[in-house]
């Protein structure tokens, strides 16, 4: 493995570990990367960004202001895109987009939160590949992919973020002067949130109400300059600054700005769906209503991957460090065990690992349906957009969700040195749990898909077709039932079982509650506890369903030890998941009492089987010690002495007596304060 130019020796914990482990790692490293090509593709660009050490900070990024924090990850970004701007430039169409997951994951090295630049490159971009003009285009990508120009993507407002249309901020078509006025017309207009937006940004993506011949035409998006491109000044009419400080993202400057009637160019909206003529003319898109909404389907897309990454780096961490401490006797006169040796630890960790696996799987394939859906569109064809959109709705809320919670989870397992910034957990948990709000509240998402999956439980009643993933409807209106038998494909059957029964029950009550005499929208919404179950239900049954498929593809050619943890893996998946939703089997499904009791005992037998193997299935994420930031999960594994080095940097250790002692303490203690 390319592992670190590491200083210290391998704590023989881990050195044991890797010994024990039974299959080649490099060869589940090519199947998490897509293939050995792009494990060298990766790994190259890893080599150019990170061998010279140009990531390393002179002070620890904690213990600076939150200014000198700020202008630290300004500086490194600047210094991040001179280094890969041959990669940079490559990406000239959003079908090259999967390379950026590259980049994004070897900028963690340079960033322990986040590179201000991040919505340049993962929205403004992808913006102008997805919803400009060819002519619109060769104006402006040269210019963003060789960092001329600087943008965001600034749609939330103060007042609104989940309802697009009920956005405030107006684009007025002024057909005398061949401009649009964009205007701010109350605080809570205000654009609120986008990244970089607060001091970096000299460009970014408005989304506004457009106004023509005194006609809203709802939502669309302008490119608006904000600030000189010599002095940085914000331009007349331009009101911009930073929104504060937050939770997590504090070196991404998100920010705020408002227009006082500013003018752009009529060329500055972005015109590859709905067009203005000079005259004022509004031409509709020929096609699907949503299409300006494309960026926010791509960048969900995207987090699924994100979050798997994440994933993958929070339980390399957990699990290191749990081969390597010890703790208790549960035996009198018997070494302390590892903690990973306790079942209830394998219990914490060993999803995590599956989890990892089954997004980036599940993301790679949702990123083949994407583009599938994309070139589909070019040709004008828009009918399969509401599957990917649920698809990517679903996905992103269940992938950031799930996510969440099992890097809380690996910071438990971590006991008090997982709290420890310098153990990484606390950065990659409060950047991931903002990934469940952002680009689509989680509980809004599942509404979304929801609403395809009703859509779809009527066709399947009707005798229309229906689309892929919701094939299972089919059977369960005919009312086929398949009987419980434990297998994989078993539980698969029974997760879809559950889907197509709440979202029936859904139905039901939706018309229940309408024949009762209340609105459909009204129905609707009692009803929508049920709905979100019944899309989360849908989307476990897919990621389950992708997760086992794709494995069996690509370990088809594998060799056998590895074909075995593979499917170790994906059965874990599978057992901890109906274990957790008892309920639902016991309700959708004719599994027994007993075959619960049975499946606890397989799931168990698992843990057991997988144990030898857990340091060598993280060490197949292949993270190099300079992205984790980790003093508990470094290669090396040397987790006391690491941690004794981070406190030794500490400020408040720079010094034997701080000088509170004599202001404060000392006079407190002589009664004389
Ligand atoms: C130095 C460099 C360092 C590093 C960089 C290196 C590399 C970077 C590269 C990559 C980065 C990697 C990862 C991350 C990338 C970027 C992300 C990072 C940070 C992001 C920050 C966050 C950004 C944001 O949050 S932007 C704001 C996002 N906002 C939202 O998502 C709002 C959510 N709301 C909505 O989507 C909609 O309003 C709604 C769906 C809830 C409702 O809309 P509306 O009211 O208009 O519609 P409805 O009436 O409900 O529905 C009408 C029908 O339309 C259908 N519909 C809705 N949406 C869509 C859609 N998107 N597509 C298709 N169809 C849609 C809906 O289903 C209805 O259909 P029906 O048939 O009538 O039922
Ligand atoms: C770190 C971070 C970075 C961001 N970056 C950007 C950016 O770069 N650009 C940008 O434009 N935006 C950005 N955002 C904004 C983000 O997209 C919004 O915060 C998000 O879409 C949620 O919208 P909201 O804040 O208005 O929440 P709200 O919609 O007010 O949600 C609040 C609560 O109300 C519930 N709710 C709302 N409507 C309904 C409904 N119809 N039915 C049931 N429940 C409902 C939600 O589920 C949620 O629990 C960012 C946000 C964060 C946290």
């Amino acid at each position: 493995m390319s592992q670190n130019k590491t200083i210290m020796e391998v704590n023989q914990e881990l050195v044991k570990e890797r010994a024990k482990c039974n299959f080649n790692v490099l060869e589940v490293t090519h199947i998490l990367d897509g293939g050995e090509k792009n494990t060298l593709h990766r790994k190259k660009i890893e080599s150019i960004a990170l061998d010279e050490g140009a990531y390393k900070d002179p002070i620890p990024e904690e213990y600076l202001s939150p200014k000198e924090k700020y202008e630290n990850a300004v500086r490194k970004s600047c210094l991040f895109c001179k280094i890969v701007k041959n990669a940079l430039t490559e990406f000239t169409g959003l079908e090259h987009f999967s390379n950026f997951f590259v980049l994004r994951r070897t900028a963690d090295a340079f960033f322990k939160e986040i590179s201000p630049f991040l919505l340049h490159l993962g929205m403004f971009l992808p913006t102008i590949l997805g919803q400009c003009t060819t002519e619109q285009q060769a104006y402006w990508l040269p210019r963003v992919l060789d960092i001329q120009i600087i943008g965001t993507y600034a749609q939330t407002e103060l007042g609104h973020g989940t309802f697009i249309r009920g956005l405030e901020t107006t684009a007025t078509y002024d057909p005398e002067t061949e401009e649009f006025v964009l205007h701010s017309p109350t605080l809570t207009s205000y654009k609120w949130w986008a990244g970089g937006l607060g001091k970096t940004v000299n460009y970014c993506i408005v989304v506004a109400q457009l106004y023509t011949k005194g006609v809203c035409h709802g939502t669309h998006l302008f490119i608006v300059q904000i600030r000189d491109e010599e002095t940085h000044m914000p331009l007349p009419g331009i009101k911009v600054g930073e929104i504060g400080a937050k939770m997590g993202f504090n070196t991404a400057d998100n920010g705020y700005l408002a227009f006082d009637h500013y003018r752009i160019p009529r060329q500055n909206m972005m015109m590859k769906n709905a067009q203005v003529l000079k005259d004022g003319t509004y031409v509709k898109p020929d096609s699907h209503g949503k299409l300006t909404y494309g960026t926010m389907v791509l960048v969900r897309v995207i987090l699924v991957n994100e979050v798997a990454f994440n994933l993958a780096k929070a339980c390399t961490i957990a699990t290191r460090y749990s081969a390597v401490r010890r703790q208790s006797q549960p035996k009198p006169n018997e070494p302390e065990p590892q903690i990973l040796d306790y079942t209830t630890q394998q219990h914490k960790l060993f999803i995590c690992i599956a989890t990892a696996h089954a997004l980036q799987l599940a993301s790679a394939w949702l990123w083949k349906t994407f583009n599938a859906v994309m070139s589909d569109m070019k040709k004008g064809n828009t009918d399969s957009l509401p599957e990917l959109h649920a698809l990517s709705s679903c996905l992103k809320a269940l992938s950031t969700s799930d996510v969440t919670s099992l890097i809380e989870q690996c910071r438990y397992s971590c006991g008090g040195h997982g709290y420890m910034l310098c153990s990484g957990l606390p950065n990659i948990y409060s950047f991931v749990t903002a990934t469940r709000t952002y680009e689509g509240d989680y509980t809004i998402l599942l509404l979304q898909t929801a609403r395809f999956l009703v859509k779809a439980y009527e066709q399947a009643e009707a005798g229309t077709p229906v689309t892929p993933t919701v094939l299972y409807l089919i059977e369960f209106v005919s009312g086929k039932r398949t009987p419980w038998d434990g297998s994989p494909e078993g539980i698969i059957k029974s997760f879809q079982e559950i889907a197509a029964g709440n979202i029936s029950s859904c139905v039901k009550s939706i018309r229940n509650r309408m024949s009762s005499g209340l609105s459909f929208e009204d129905a609707w919404e009692l009803t929508t506890i049920q709905l979100v179950g019944a899309a989360e239900a849908h989307c476990r049954a897919v990621i389950s369903d992708t997760y086992k498929k794709e494995i069996a593809r690509i370990t088809a050619s594998s060799s056998t030890n590895v074909k075995i943890v593979m499917e170790q893996l994906v059965n874990l998946y599978l057992h901890y998941w109906a274990l957790n939703r008892t309920g639902d089997l016991l309700r959708y499904s004719s599994i027994s009492g007993e075959d619960v009791a049975n499946l606890q005992m397989k799931y168990e037998e698992l843990l057991t089987l997988i144990r030898p193997n857990a340091v060598g299935l993280v060490d197949a994420f292949d993270l190099r010690d300079e992205i984790l930031h980790s003093a508990l999960g470094s290669y090396d594994g040397q987790v006391y002495k690491r941690l004794f080095a981070e406190a030794l940097k500490s400020p408040l250790n720079q010094e034997p007596v701080n000088e509170t002692f004599h202001k404060y303490l000392k006079p407190t203690m002589q009664g004389k304060l």
